[in-house]
């Protein structure tokens, strides 16, 4: 964990320490809340999560034994082990040191003290501990999904109880707003944690390629099939099926799907024997439930199969303090990967990316995050750092003469495509989004 991400509390009677200590940390860590009164120190330990308590250890100026410190040292590491108290004191007695670190005090500092040996201090503390970046969720689950946003909170709560039943799942919500990070999630907190985990993006295969894909086929069964092959579901028994943009299926691919889960069976092209299969259905679209409903576009009656319960990601322009959130995640992330080192985020950086309309999701954030600490000359990074890619984001605007949507989409993706060279991984990245959903608009407007 890194100093930024830190959250602080500073407990002193003496007004003029809390002033100093405020100004010395509000610009280094995340959060800094001071309070003169230790009785106070519980409740606000359940309001905030602090990584660090700054202790006095003699209030009023009465007793100064040292005890109070030790008092409210041993309350404060009942109430949360995991929390570091350093304690703070006039007097320069080694027994007292001693005493506190024994009870469990991380450490010492005596007054008047050096500010860098407080930063220090702090940082060194901040950054032994492994609590994951922002992870909210309380999932037991590898992927990491980061939010608190109340509308988040509520996708974990539903996560969490329908993850260990094997109910179908629809996860809705637009593209880049961690759909597949669910579905996984749902997987690892399931029973079926132990057993594979197929993803196949059902979108982006034709009539020919579905059979194939997820039915399996033998040997001779077409012209290519040159060996036996398993198809998805196969390869998914005992575990989940994870089968990505739902929506964009055809009528016809949408009956043979409807078969196989009303029959739990499969045979393969070229096959006399059909095969048992047992999966947990995991579906997801970026369309709306209605949109979906629509009979001309969609069965009915595979939705009823596929949606025994359905999550709806929110966009995340409606999270609030996820953008935060994820920002820090995301800088973190890649100044680790690049060896960038640690970044702060100054307070316009942190106001552009809360204006901004991100069409394009957590994807699009992460991108342009991404960009932001490769191009960083400077570890404070500014508004002028935050460059969002029109592409990712089209917004219309006067200075384009299209009006209608798909064409601005159009030029965008042409746009994007040329300055790459014609390469379709790194366009798609760009515009934020997946591959697939490339290939698709570029067959929808013909290009
Ligand atoms: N809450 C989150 N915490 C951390 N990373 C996230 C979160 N949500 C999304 N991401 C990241 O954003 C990117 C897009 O997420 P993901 O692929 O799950 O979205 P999606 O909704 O499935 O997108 P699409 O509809 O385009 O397939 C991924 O790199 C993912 O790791």
């Amino acid at each position: 964990m890194l100093l930024h991400n830190a959250n602080i509390l500073v407990i002193d009677d003496d007004e003029d320490v809390l002033v100093a200590l405020r100004l010395l940390l509000k610009s280094k860590v995340k959060e800094v809340v001071v309070n003169k009164n230790p009785n106070t120190i519980q409740s606000l330990m359940q309001e905030h999560n602090f990584d660090v308590v700054i202790l006095d250890m003699n209030f009023n100026g009465l007793v100064n034994t040292g005890n109070e410190g030790i008092f409210w040292l041993n309350k404060i590491k009942k109430q949360n082990p995991n929390v570091d108290v350093i304690l703070i004191t006039a007097y320069g007695d080694i027994d007292l040191a001693i005493r506190s670190l024994k009870q469990g005090a991380s450490d010492f500092i005596v007054k008047p003290w050096k500010n860098e040996k407080i930063l220090e201090t702090v940082r060194e503390l901040v950054e032994k501990k492994k609590r994951p970046k922002g992870q909210k969720t309380n999932l037991n689950s590898e992927t990491k999904i980061i939010g608190e946003s109340e509308v988040m909170q509520e996708v974990f709560v539903k996560l969490k109880k329908v993850a260990p039943t094997d109910a179908n799942i629809l996860i809705l919500g637009e593209n880049g707003t961690g759909k597949d990070l669910i579905a996984k999630a749902i997987h690892e907190n399931s029973l079926r944690k132990n057993m594979p985990f197929v993803k196949v993006d059902v979108g982006a295969l034709t009539e020919s390629l579905f059979e194939s894909e997820l039915f399996g086929y033998k040997k001779g069964a077409f012209t290519d099939a040159r060996e036996d092959r398993k198809g998805r579901f196969e390869a998914a028994n005992g575990g989940t099926l994870f089968l990505d943009e739902i929506g964009n299926i055809s009528l016809r691919q949408q009956a043979r799907l409807l078969t196989v889960l009303q029959n739990r069976q499969v045979t393969p092209i070229g096959a006399n024997q059909s095969i048992e299969i047992d999966i947990r259905l995991i579906c997801a679209t970026n369309l709306s439930i209605n949109n979906l409903a629509d009979e001309e576009k969609f069965r009915k009656d595979l939705i009823y199969r596929i949606n025994t319960v359905d999550i709806t990601i929110p966009p995340l322009r409606e999270r609030g303090k996820d953008i935060t959130l994820l920002a820090h995640y995301f800088i973190d992330f890649y100044a680790d990967k690049y060896g960038k080192g640690s970044f702060s985020l100054e307070l316009d950086f942190i106001q552009k990316l809360k204006s901004h309309g991100f069409a394009g999701n957590v994807r699009e954030l992460q991108y342009a995050l991404e960009r932001t600490v490769i191009m960083a000359e400077d570890q404070r990074l500014k508004a002028a750092d935050l460059i969002f890619s029109a592409i990712e984001s089209p917004q219309p605007t006067v200075l384009q003469k299209e009006t209608n949507l798909d064409a601005i989409e159009k030029s965008a993706i042409l746009r994007v495509i040329e300055k790459n060279k014609g390469n379709i991984s790194k366009s798609a990245k760009e515009l934020g989004i997946t591959r697939a959903a490339l290939y698709r608009r570029l067959n929808k407007y013909e290009l």
